[in-house]
Parts: structure tokens; C-alpha cells; sequence
């Protein structure tokens, strides 16, 4: 069988098994086992579309980035097109994502992405969580709503231009939207209404339940615009949408221009989507691990309180002065690993992969799980090392198989933003607080639930003032 599918040009692979294939491809288990007797190229078959598998860090660089243009494409699967009807960044295709993801990236980093700009709005929620957590003054709380609240609030401040209060109905229930928006993504009716379309007309609760949910959130968007628009000429952008609403108006009379309310919308929707569920996961992880570890929990408070002092405000420069700290935030991000594989590519022509020749429309998958755990690029990839980011004279090092944020024309457009809002809010919480284990715990789960991202199970810990 292997020779059947080289001789058809494809990588190899095992046999053709359509819905097997399709649920192997979302397990990094059975990706290990294809790797181990096909190598870290091989093709799965999901109906009429090979899907090619990368793994391994050699084979997912090389893969995304050798003829990174041709494998940009984003899959069009059913659900996709029905979620973001092509606009927007996340999963949209040709013109429009070129253009949406060019005018992202260049308003995040216009509105402060990596300077000061974006600082103030992060130290705002980190001032804000531990406000939350001196509230509760050491008792055993489950932070993972604070989080998500924090974390939604950085990109409301940068796409709306303000945040809100805990206690806001109406955010309250934006993030409820979401969160039904990533559970019905790791539901097992996600698989079977992307597989068998017809089941859409036997059981359609659950996709009018996420219509709804989604209508919901680009409703609240539109308002938000409408209150944009009404505020009339302003002398400078100070949002995303005021960059937005400037850029339809200057692009107005360019032919094959892609910018108008409906991407703008979606875009919104998608840098909520990318970076809310993500960033918040991650600082999930942070706090099990330092509970989990409290021996680096120590050594990362000594570093903050020798090189800063108590009193010092964060900022993201200071990741320069604390390499230690710095290479635990890394850390953190490799092992916690919350995006198993990219959402899947396309092959946008005909091209060349390792060495194989993929034609137009085949599927790319990268298994960015094995690229942070690759046993030839971490000296100890199952255990949690600092080291990993630290040179033998205690330096800070960036290290070439991190690709936690994915690889060529697709990769992360907020990973900057991540990064900042991981080491001010990580750094701010752990220089007025000792995080442990409630009275009576034991034992840290550290069991993923897994999912489109891989989270920790629900726990609680106490935030007691250092
Ligand atoms: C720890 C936090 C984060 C991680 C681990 C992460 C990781 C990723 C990965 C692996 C991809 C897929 C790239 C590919 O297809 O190859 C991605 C895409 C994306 N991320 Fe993130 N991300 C994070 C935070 C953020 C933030 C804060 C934002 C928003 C500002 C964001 C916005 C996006 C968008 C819009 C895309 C789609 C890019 C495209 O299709 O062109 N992400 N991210």
C-alpha cells in the first residue's frame, strides 16, 4: 500500500479509511504512530481529499515555509464557510485575507503592539486580577473567569477602544458567546455536521444554537461601530475600528478593494476567536504549573523582587532584565502546547512539499505539537525546564523549534500581543502573590482536556499575598 501511494505521487500513508482518517489526523497519538511507520511526511485520505500530515520540527518548518505561499490556503470545509461566510482572517482565502490579514497586523502594531502603545491597556487587567485575587484574600477560587474577563478586555481596549466591568451583563454574555462558539468547535457534532452534512436537517439544535451565539456577537460589533460612526471625524484612530471605518472610506473608490463592514466585522470576530480562548488557556497552564512547581514559582519571585523590587509596574521591556523569568513564560507556552495541529492549509497551487509534489487543493496539516516536544530540539521535552530558554551563563535564548505560533504567510498575528500580555500579567500576579494548592489538595491535575486548544481541568488556588 505503501508503494500505491507513492506511485500516485503523494506521500505515504495507510489505507484509504475515510472518517478514520479524518478523526487519526486530529490525534497526535495515531500522527506519532503514522510518523514512526511512515515518516514525518504522509498523506490521509478524508473522502476525495488527501490531507498531507507534517511532523516533527524539520518537516513542519520546512514544510510551511520552503513554498509558504502555496500552502496558505485555509480549507474551506462546510462549517467554516457557514461560520464565516469566506470574510474576516481566521478562515478566509485570496484577496480578502491578504488584504484583511495585512491591515491586522499593520493596525495592531500601529495601535502598540510590542511598545508602550498596547502596555497600559494589559497593566490596566493585570492591576485588575489582582484586585480579584486580593478580594479573595488566600480563599480557594477557580481563576479561570477572571482570566478569560482579563484577556477579553485587552483586545476590547484594542478593537473598541474600551473595556469592561466584571459585572457587565452584555460582556458577560460575549463571552458566554465564545465560549459556546470554541465548545461547539470541540464537539463531537462539530466532526459529524462537518462529515455528514445531512445530519444538519435530522439534528439542527445545536448548529441554531451556535447561529444564534454568533449572530449575538456580530450584532454587539455592529453597535459598537455605530457608536464609532456617530462620534463623527476624529482627529487620530485610536482603535481598530476607527482604523477600520478611515480605511473603507479611503479605499472606497479602489476597484477590487475587500474592506468594508461586513470583513470588518468578521475580522473583529476572528481577533476575539484567535486571541481571547488562546492567551487565556495559556495563563491557565501558568498558574497550575507554578503551583505544581514551587520551587520555580520561587525562583522566578526572587529574580522579580532582586532585579525590580515589590513595588516596580511591569512592563514588557523588563523581559530583558529577568532572563529567567523570561525562558519560564516560554516554558510555559512550549509545555502547556495548546494547539495541537494548525487549522488546516490548502495547497493554493500546484507545489512542492519535502519533496513531494502536492497538487492544488490538497490539505496541509502541521502538527505543531510535535515541533515543541521534538526529542532531537529539547534536551528534556516531557518535563517542564526553564533551561530550555537559558544559555549555560543563565542568559535568555530564543530556541528555533518554539513554533508554538505556527510558521510562514499564516502564522500567528498576534503572537507579539500574546507574548505581552503572558509575561505582564504572569509577572504582575507572581510578584504580589504566592499561588498553592487549596488546604487539604494534593495533587495537581495536569490531565489535558482536549479540544481545539488543550486545557487544563477545572481547578482552584490560593493567591496569597507574598
Ligand atoms: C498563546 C497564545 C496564542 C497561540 C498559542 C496562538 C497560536 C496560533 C496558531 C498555531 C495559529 C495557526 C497558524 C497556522 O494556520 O499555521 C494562529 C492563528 C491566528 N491567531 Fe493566534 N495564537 C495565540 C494568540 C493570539 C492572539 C492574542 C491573537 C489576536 C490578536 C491571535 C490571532 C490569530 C489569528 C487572527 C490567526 C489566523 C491567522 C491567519 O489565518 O492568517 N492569536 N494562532
Amino acid at each position: 500500500l505503501k508503494l500505491q501511494w507513492k506511485s500516485r505521487g503523494f506521500p505515504p500513508g495507510p489505507i484509504p479509511l475515510p472518517i478514520v482518517g479524518g478523526v487519526c489526523i486530529f490525534c497526535h497519538w495515531s500522527n506519532l504512530q503514522l510518523a514512526k511507520i511512515y515518516g514525518n511526511i504522509c498523506t490521509l485520505w478524508l473522502g476525495h481529499k488527501p490531507m498531507v500530515v507534517l511532523y516533527g520540527f524539520k518537516a513542519v518548518k520546512d514544510g510551511l515555509t520552503v513554498n509558504s505561499e502555496d500552502v496558505s490556503g485555509r480549507l474551506q470545509t462546510y462549517m467554516f464557510n457557514k461560520f464565516s461566510r469566506g470574510r474576516g482572517i481566521l478562515v478566509s482565502n485570496g484577496l480578502i485575507w491578504k488584504h484583511q490579514r495585512r491591515f491586522g497586523i499593520a493596525t495592531l502594531r500601529k495601535l502598540g503592539m510590542g511598545n508602550k502603545g498596547m502596555e497600559r491597556g494589559i497593566q490596566t487587567e493585570a492591576y485588575h486580577l489582582v484586585k480579584f485575587f486580593k478580594d479573595k484574600d488566600g480563599e480557594a477560587v477557580d481563576p479561570s473567569f477572571p482570566i478569560v474577563h482579563a484577556v477579553s478586555n485587552v483586545i476590547c481596549a484594542v478593537v473598541f477602544g474600551h473595556r469592561f466591568s466584571l459585572q457587565d451583563e452584555t460582556f458577560r454574555q460575549l463571552i458566554e458567546a465564545y465560549n459556546c462558539v470554541v465548545a461547539f468547535g470541540n464537539s463531537y457534532t462539530y466532526y459529524i455536521y462537518e462529515i455528514f452534512q445531512w445530519s444538519l436537517a435530522c439534528f439542527p439544535g445545536p448548529l441554531q444554537k451556535l447561529e444564534s451565539r454568533c449572530d449575538f456577537v456580530r450584532s454587539f460589533v455592529r453597535q459598537e461601530i455605530k457608536k464609532h460612526r456617530e462620534k463623527g471625524t476624529i482627529d487620530e484612530p485610536e482603535d481598530f475600528i476607527d482604523f477600520y471605518l478611515d480605511q473603507i472610506e479611503k479605499a472606497k473608490n479602489v476597484p477590487d478593494s475587500t474592506y468594508d463592514e461586513e470583513n470588518m466585522v468578521q475580522s473583529v470576530f476572528d481577533l476575539f476567536l484567535g486571541g481571547s480562548e488562546t492567551t487565556a488557556t495559556t495563563l491557565r497552564w501558568a498558574l497550575l504549573y507554578m503551583v505544581a512547581y514551587p520551587d520555580i514559582q520561587e525562583k522566578v519571585q526572587k529574580e522579580l523582587d532582586v532585579v525590580l523590587g515589590s513595588s516596580h509596574q511591569i512592563c514588557y521591556e523588563d523581559r530583558k532584565k529577568l532572563p529567567y523569568t523570561n525562558a519560564v513564560v516560554h516554558e510555559i507556552i512550549r509545555f502547556s502546547s495548546i494547539i495541537l495541529i494548525t487549522i488546516p492549509r490548502e495547497v493554493v497551487k500546484d507545489t512542492t512539499v519535502l519533496g513531494y509534489h502536492l497538487p492544488k487543493g490538497t490539505v496541509v496539516m502541521a502538527n505543531i505539537d510535535s515541533t515543541l516536544f521534538d526529542p532531537e530540539y529539547w534536551e528534556t521535552p516531557h518535563q517542564f525546564n526553564p533551561g530550555h530558554f537559558l544559555d549555560k551563563d543563565g542568559n535568555f535564548v530564543t530556541r528555533e523549534a518554539f513554533l508554538a505560533f505556527s510558521a510562514g504567510h499564516r502564522v500567528c498575528l498576534g503572537e507579539v500581543l500574546a507574548k505581552m500580555e503572558l509575561f505582564i500579567i504572569f509577572c504582575s500576579l507572581l510578584q504580589i502573590f504566592k499561588f498553592t494548592l487549596p488546604e487539604g489538595v494534593k495533587e495537581v491535575n495536569m490531565d489535558i482536556i482536549f479540544g481545539s486548544t488543550m486545557k487544563p481541568h477545572p481547578y482552584k488556588l490560593c493567591a496569597n499575598l507574598r
